[in-house]
């Protein structure tokens, strides 16, 4: 008998383990897995390639809908291009994590993106894990499961820390500043949290989850057992 599709929305705070929980669970589920953030991400780093001042709400709302933003949903191979361009690497960087709150809370900005991610969620017939900020509250408020991820800002800015202290290198590196990461993410969050336009928020029907005390593997497991008992089996 095949298995019934299903739609996670898994939300929450900057570094609280959204991309990491999403792709892995489904990867194991057989499901997509959409990274709503990275598409954020790429039309900050289009609207800065581009030259347009990104705290002009007026000059990002008129260019909002330019650049084409494709992303792959291959759990196990995300990928996320911009006019066929690769941006998976650019978007992680500084200038686009300091600059994507600002366009992200630009309204034209948000219809463009959500249009899109309702689409691919639509076209994914084996079901889709989609991960963010609004995704259980207003882009899939129909999901047949939304999380609510969240770790205390310690934690969230120890284990970011060490993931950027990794990728650079070594303890010399900037990222290894756990102070400066704590408070770059609870700007972000303010920031997220208090924009107009679909705010980062937990749906009133969603399951929170505080990953604080729980190791990534116990975290997957919570969430595919939530799936289980909506009657889908792993692959
Ligand atoms: N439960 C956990 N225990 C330990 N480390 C974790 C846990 N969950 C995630 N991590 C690590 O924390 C870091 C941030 O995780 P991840 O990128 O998945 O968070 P996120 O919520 O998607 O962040 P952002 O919103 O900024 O994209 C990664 O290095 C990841 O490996
Ligand atoms: N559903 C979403 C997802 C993301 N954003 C904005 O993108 C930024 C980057 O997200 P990451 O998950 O890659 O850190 C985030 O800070 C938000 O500004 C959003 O608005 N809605």
């Amino acid at each position: 008998m095949a298995a019934t599709p299903v739609v996670v929305a898994i939300d929450g705070p900057s570094g609280t383990g959204k991309s990491s929980t999403s792709k892995a669970v489904a990867a194991r589920m057989g499901l997509r897995y959409l990274d709503t953030g990275a598409q954020y991400r790429a039309i900050t780093w289009w609207m800065l390639h581009a030259g347009i001042d990104v705290e002009d709400a007026a000059a990002v709302a008129a260019a909002a809908d330019k650049p084409s933003i494709v992303s792959g949903t291959d759990p196990l191979a995300p990928t996320i291009t911009v006019d066929g361009t690769d941006v998976a690497a650019p978007i992680r960087g500084q200038q686009v994590t300091g600059a994507v709150s600002a366009v992200s809370a630009v309204p034209e900005v948000r219809t463009r993106i959500t249009e899109l991610q309702r689409s691919i969620a639509a076209e994914a017939a084996e079901g889709i894990v989609v991960e963010g900020r609004d995704i259980g509250t207003t882009v899939l408020p129909d999901a047949d499961l939304k999380i609510f991820l969240t770790a205390s800002p310690e934690v969230r800015a120890a284990r970011r820390s060490a993931e950027l202290t990794g990728r650079s290198g070594g303890p010399a590196a900037a990222g290894a500043d756990v102070v400066a990461t704590r408070e770059a993410l609870l700007r972000r969050d303010a920031a997220d949290s208090g924009r107009k336009t679909s705010p980062l928020a937990k749906a009133a029907d969603a399951t929170e989850v505080d990953t604080s005390e729980l190791t990534l593997e116990q975290v997957i497991e919570c969430v595919v057992t939530l799936i289980e008992e909506r009657g889908r089996r792993p692959r």
